[in-house]
């Protein structure tokens, strides 16, 4: 996907779309290896999005989509291309539960599938849908960081803090949460910008701290408990996050320690904004215990890359997700423009 026509460095973009095959980014491997995996079907693309090769709400949905034109690509020749199709769509949807951007990415991927009679069509028009929910999400997040500019009003650099990773590695590039640190960075407004670690996966460390050393924009990365300390420094003006899904009434879904961080936040007085493309608002729930909140094996915190750091066996429970009450959040930030002070009525006026 080529940089955006306005030059701004859109990051490291973790799929490059070839047509008859998908590259992802292994998000597993890095800070240390930098490796691409070559999808050349739906299934490859699911079994990637489960295991974390490619994770972030917006780029699941992208890479989903991309499987379906996949799914078509590769039906050739077969009497019951539709039911292949079909197949790979329902493989997809169980690939991860909680980001609802796979769900909008598929329905949309269905409804253009279900208007094709023949199979060349399909393949075809799966494919540029494809290819325009991935430009589209990256006009997202550079419309978003605007608006978020406009919530702040920065009149002096400011501290941010972050949680996990929303950089272009979550998205289809330059990043929701991290497309505003960007836009700072870009406008002389970042003062400091602390990054948690984000256990236990270390989306932070590994994945948030790379991108922005990466791009040249000064990061400190900090253990996810020294964030209290943080915030009551009187470093950070606000605490800048991402979303996995966000509710009707404006509850938020994200990286498990995001919920902690929103009452830290309060406490200090310091703002509280998600950012998040409108293909993360599910207005069909209306509120986030309603959310299905992913649990994954426990080795994720027994262990780091095969070394014990737990005695073997110990039971764990490893919620990945957590949710946010809107009365915690300052602020929404969308594409579609910002909901300050989130309730039923404010989401409704801009999601209806
Ligand atoms: C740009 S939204 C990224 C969102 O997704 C992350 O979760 P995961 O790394 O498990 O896919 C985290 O919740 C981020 O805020």
């Amino acid at each position: 996907m080529a940089n955006s026509s306005d030059q701004r460095s859109l990051g490291t973009q973790p799929v490059r779309w070839h047509g008859d095959s998908l590259e992802l980014l292994d998000q597993r491997l890095l800070p240390t290896e930098e490796h691409w995996i070559t999808a050349e079907g739906a299934s490859a693309v699911a079994q990637c999005i489960t295991d974390m090769v490619v994770r972030g709400a917006p780029a699941i949905g992208i890479s989903a989509a991309y499987g379906v034109a996949l799914a078509a690509r590769h039906a050739g020749g077969s009497e019951n291309w539709q039911v292949e199709v079909r197949q790979s769509i329902e493989q997809l949807a169980k690939s991860r539960p909680t980001a609802v951007n796979l769900f909008w990415a598929l329905q949309r991927m269905e409804k253009v599938f279900l208007a094709c009679s023949e199979l060349d069509e399909a393949v075809e028009r799966l494919a540029a849908e494809a290819v325009l929910i991935h430009k589209e999400d990256i006009a997202a997040n550079l419309a978003m960081a605007d608006h978020a500019l406009d919530v702040m009003s920065p009149q002096q650099a400011i501290g941010v803090l972050t949680h996990c990773n929303t950089g272009a590695l979550a998205t289809g590039g330059y990043g929701t949460a991290l497309g505003v640190i960007r836009r700072l960075h870009e406008r002389n407004l970042l003062k400091k910008v602390y990054a948690d670690e984000t256990r236990p996966w270390l989306q932070g460390s590994r994945l948030t701290a790379w991108e922005l050393s990466r791009d040249e924009i000064p990061v400190t990365l900090n253990a996810d408990g020294a964030a209290a300390a943080i915030l009551a420094s009187g470093k950070v003006n606000w605490v800048v996050v991402g979303a996995d899904r966000i509710t009707a009434n404006g509850d938020v879904a994200n990286k498990i320690g995001t919920y902690s961080l929103a009452v830290l936040a309060r406490h200090h007085n310091v703002g509280f904004m998600v950012v998040a493309p409108s293909s993360t608002v599910d207005m069909t729930l209306l509120e986030g215990a309603q959310i299905p909140i992913e649990e994954r094996e426990g080795t994720e915190i027994r262990e780091i890359r095969g070394i014990p750091l737990a005695p073997a066996g110990v039971e764990v429970f490893n919620p990945v997700f957590d949710v946010t009450p809107a009365n915690l959040i300052d602020a929404i930030v969308t594409e579609k423009g910002a909901v300050l002070k989130p309730d039923l009525a404010g989401m409704k006026a801009l999601f209806a």
